[in-house]
């Protein structure tokens, strides 16, 4: 399976933040989406999930040469801004997305058992949504697409509010999801980026371009990170 985007152009007002982008996702690989601020990371992800429409181009599921559209439940998005149901509990609100989702999941656990997944504490399971942390927020919002599993997932700097802890978890988690899925993953921490990605992906000048990693040590990888993003300065 693979996520195709072709000539995809998007504009707000007259400054065009997508432009012309062309690429392919491949299923089993994390994805390191970096760019400076304002590159246009979560503009990308907004139109991939269809929150916002694009002004050109398109993009499609390939799988074995089969065109699809992608659909709603192909795509996982987590905010970097989580947002949940904060008239919930953390376990009402678990409950009830098991609920309307329960054909979709495969190897459906108890719901004590998901917390587990995301270490989350037995006294702030049946807290209200409202009372959690951010961190909290961000790992319930990671817990529903870990259960949902959908066949994309988009997360948008998802690991930078949660403890080194929780976010190590997390790390070893989203390495164990990629084999069935295509993980892109927005983030500022390279070291994050270099550590959990298979390919790292830079949008400049408003265009998605694959980082050869080729014979490159660690080192000399950031560094050409690094002078590529420095180049959008001087656009
Ligand atoms: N709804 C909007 N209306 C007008 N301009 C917008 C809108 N959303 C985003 N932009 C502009 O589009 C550009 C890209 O923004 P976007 O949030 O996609 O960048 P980003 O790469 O996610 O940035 P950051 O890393 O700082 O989060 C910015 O110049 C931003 O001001």
């Amino acid at each position: 399976m693979e996520l195709v985007i072709e000539g995809l152009s998007k504009y707000f007002e007259k400054k065009e933040v997508l432009r012309d982008i062309t690429f392919r996702f491949q299923k089993g690989k994390i994805y390191g989406l970096l760019g400076r601020n304002g590159a246009g990371k979560t503009t990308l992800f907004n139109c991939l999930n269809r929150d916002i429409k694009t002004d050109g181009g398109d993009f499609y599921i390939d799988e074995a040469g089969q065109r699809r559209e992608t659909t709603a439940d192909d795509i996982g998005y987590v905010l970097s801004t989580p947002t949940v149901p904060e008239f919930l509990t953390g376990r009402e609100f678990l409950k009830f997305f098991i609920d309307i989702n329960q054909k979709n999941i495969q190897d459906l656990k108890s719901i004590d058992e998901y917390f587990e997944i995301i270490n989350l504490a037995e006294e702030d399971r049946d807290k209200l949504l409202k009372d959690y942390s951010h961190g909290m927020k961000n790992k319930m919002q990671m817990l529903v697409n870990i259960i949902a599993k959908p066949h994309i997932l988009l997360l948008d700097e998802p690991l930078t509010s949660l403890d080194v802890v929780v976010a190590e978890e997390m790390k070893q988690l989203l390495k164990t999801l990629k084999e069935d899925q295509i993980i892109i993953f927005s983030t500022h921490i390279m070291e994050l980026a270099l550590d959990l990605c298979d390919e790292i992906v830079i949008l400049n000048h408003g265009k998605l371009e694959l980082v050869d990693q080729e014979n490159l040590n660690n080192e000399e990888f950031k560094n050409k990170i690094i002078d590529t993003l420095r180049e959008e300065s001087h656009a």
